[in-house]
């Protein structure tokens, strides 16, 4: 055995509080018996330590993990670390995957990545890291994942150019300024919940003439050419800036307009739009206002998603409004006018009003109202780690019950035929009773074929629709299953675990609680709100039911509205008055998914 290593292993787990579950017994092998220690083939070191979900509470022990000298592989994902990045991990010049990911680790991110050569995975999102990425970064060139995710990160993004790079995301952080060229290749998800730019690259900087110039000697009638010239041109400018100020000036008061931030024009919406093409509001949208008004409103992205670009316009009137650019409409003007009266008239408290919208030959706009308080997914994943504002259990209820009472409203909508088909926590924001909301309905039935699942919405999709627009009530449900289990665990319906490993949230949902270890796919901030076991509980198994692989096997909206809503009712009074204990719940599991992996080795 590793002698060294042992003893700083052990140094560590006796200072840091920790679950039973780490059972390292200090008579036995390091090697073959510790839970998550992997050492080198002749056995000279540990290399690899894998500790995710294991209840590690507090500060890394200093001068503990870091005398791991041939240390490869360090997972820790899933606790609830604090403190600042552990200065003396730069002793750890073997790690090639370091995974911190769902801790609670403040501060800055260290400045010298350099340290670390052979570093090939690096997720460090779900934290409370701030200030800015290190340009370091940029010296790790066996790179392949970095993950910054759902920080407080601030600041430009550095010109990271790491040709080994494939996987990048820097998803709601504080970030601002442009998106650097080199790393425009990745998809645009990758850089939401930031203030960032995506500017085309600036033309190349002519290069001053390397011939050293003649000196031309004038003659006088070359002279006299350019001052004529010159008085020519200046009169010109004079009379173009008359014209422009003129054009400006409103009315008789001679008040000159305030030039806009017309970032729709910026961002390409076309001008070019037919003339006869009006917006056209629904009934009781209270607004009022042109394609013109549009182009002149500021306008911020707040996204890129399947359907193209939405932006939170802000109109004159000051009016705040969502519109969304929709891209690869497939369908022609009546059939979009159509299926769009039918998304119109829904009037529901749980279903997010379309106010109005655009079709013309090159743009097709839907517009909504703008929720202030963000999506589900927003609340519940971003700023994770200190000076997050947790999302109560109540909020989460209210939020499935909501969602589920607006799908299944949509669901009795054009006889019966309409469905949502993209049902997801971007999609779900909080009505003014602080209930689901459920935004985007049918807009999958307008576009052109969706590509097989993207990482982004592949873990909302059920397995059986391969394309968006073949979605069914039964696919709306496993949609919702999905939410509901993310709302419960506090994670991405997909996320990387161990870095390399990529986890599917149902997979490991089935998994989990077909180890008997039901408590641990709480989400660790739920664990602070007493007497609520039976009501997650009950909330799990919906969750679950919805995502049974087989769609028929798969309650229906009406059943699961009621199910839902008597969660609270159910529990009243009857809550038990203890917290969590393990296993609390010992369900058979449903055939849906194959074995995923679980957060602690066995
Ligand atoms: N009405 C709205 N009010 C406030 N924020 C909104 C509104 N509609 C969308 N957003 C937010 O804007 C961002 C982009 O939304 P968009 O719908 O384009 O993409 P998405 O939800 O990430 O994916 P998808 O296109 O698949 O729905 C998301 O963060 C979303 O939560």
């Amino acid at each position: 055995d590793p002698v060294d290593d042992k003893q700083a292993l052990f140094d560590f787990v006796h200072n840091i509080s920790h679950s039973t579950s780490i059972k390292w017994n200090e008579n036995s092998s390091v090697c073959k018996t510790w839970t998550g220690v992997v050492c080198s083939k002749d056995q000279s070191g540990v290399i690899e330590l894998h500790l995710p979900g294991a209840a590690l509470y507090g500060p890394i022990p200093p001068s503990t993990l870091s005398r791991l000298s041939a240390l490869q592989v360090l997972n820790l994902s899933s606790n609830t670390l604090t403190g600042p990045f552990p200065s003396d991990f730069s002793k750890l010049r073997n790690l090639s995957s370091l995974c911190l990911q769902y801790n609670n680790f403040s501060g800055p991110l260290p400045l010298d990545f350099s340290v670390w050569k052979n570093l090939t995975v690096m997720n460090l999102s779900n934290n409370a890291f701030s200030g800015n990425i290190p340009s370091s970064i940029s010296s790790l060139t066996h790179l392949t994942v970095l993950n910054l995710a759902n920080n407080w990160l601030s600041g430009e993004i550095p010109d990271l150019n790491v040709p080994s790079l494939q996987q990048l995301d820097l998803a709601n952080n504080n970030l601002s300024g442009n998106v650097p060229q080199s790393l425009q290749k990745f998809p645009s998800w990758a850089f939401s919940g930031n203030t960032l730019a995506f500017l085309p690259p600036a033309l190349p900087v002519q290069p001053p003439n390397s011939k050293p110039r003649k000196k031309v000697k004038l003659g006088k009638h070359a002279m006299l050419g350019i001052v004529i010239g010159g008085c020519v041109l200046g009169f010109v400018l004079i009379a173009v800036l008359m014209i422009i100020c003129r054009y400006n000036k409103k009315g008789e008061n001679g008040i000159v307009e305030k030039p806009k931030k017309e970032l729709f024009s910026k961002e390409g919406l076309s001008r070019k739009h037919d003339k006869n093409n009006r917006i056209s509001f629904f009934e009781g949208s209270n607004l009022a206002f042109d394609l013109e008004d549009l182009l002149r409103a500021s306008a911020d992205v707040l996204g890129k998603g399947t359907f193209g670009t939405t932006y939170k316009a802000a109109l004159e009137d000051a009016t705040t409004v969502v519109v969304k650019r929709l891209k690869e409409v497939s369908v022609g003007k009546k059939e979009f006018e159509q299926q769009i009266e039918i998304v119109g008239s829904i009037r529901h408290e749980n279903a997010a009003a379309l106010r109005a919208y655009y079709y013309s030959k090159d743009e097709k706009l839907v517009v909504y109202d703008y929720y202030e308080q963000g999506s589900a997914s927003s609340l519940l994943h971003a700023k994770r780690g200190e000076g997050r504002i947790p999302l109560d259990w109540e909020t989460r209820l209210k939020i499935a019950i909501g969602a589920a009472r607006g799908i299944a409203h949509i669901h009795t909508q054009n006889g019966g035929k309409l469905v949502h088909g993209n049902i997801k926590a971007s999609n779900i924001f909080l009505n003014s009773q602080g209930y689901g909301c459920v935004c985007d309905v049918g807009l999958p039935t307008l576009m052109g074929p969706m590509p097989p699942p993207a990482a982004r919405t592949g873990g909302y999709r059920a397995p059986e629709v391969k394309d968006t627009r073949k979605s069914s009530p039964a696919s709306d449900v496993y949609s919702f299953g999905v939410l509901v289990l993310e709302l419960l665990t506090g994670k991405s319906p997909i996320h990387t675990i161990g870095g390399e490993e990529v986890v599917h949230l149902v997979r490991w949902v089935n998994s989990v609680v077909r180890e008997e270890w039901t408590a641990e796919v709480f989400d660790v901030e739920l664990l602070r709100y007493p007497n609520i076991e039976e009501e997650m509980v009950e909330m799990l198994q919906i969750g679950m039911s919805c995502v049974a692989r087989m769609p028929e096997q798969r309650p229906n909206m009406p059943d699961l509205v009621k199910r839902v809503e008597e969660i609270r009712q159910v529990n009243t009074g009857t809550r038990p008055s203890s917290g969590i204990s393990t296993p609390i719940l010992n369900t058979p599991t449903p055939p849906s998914e194959t074995a995923g992996p679980s957060f602690l080795p066995q």
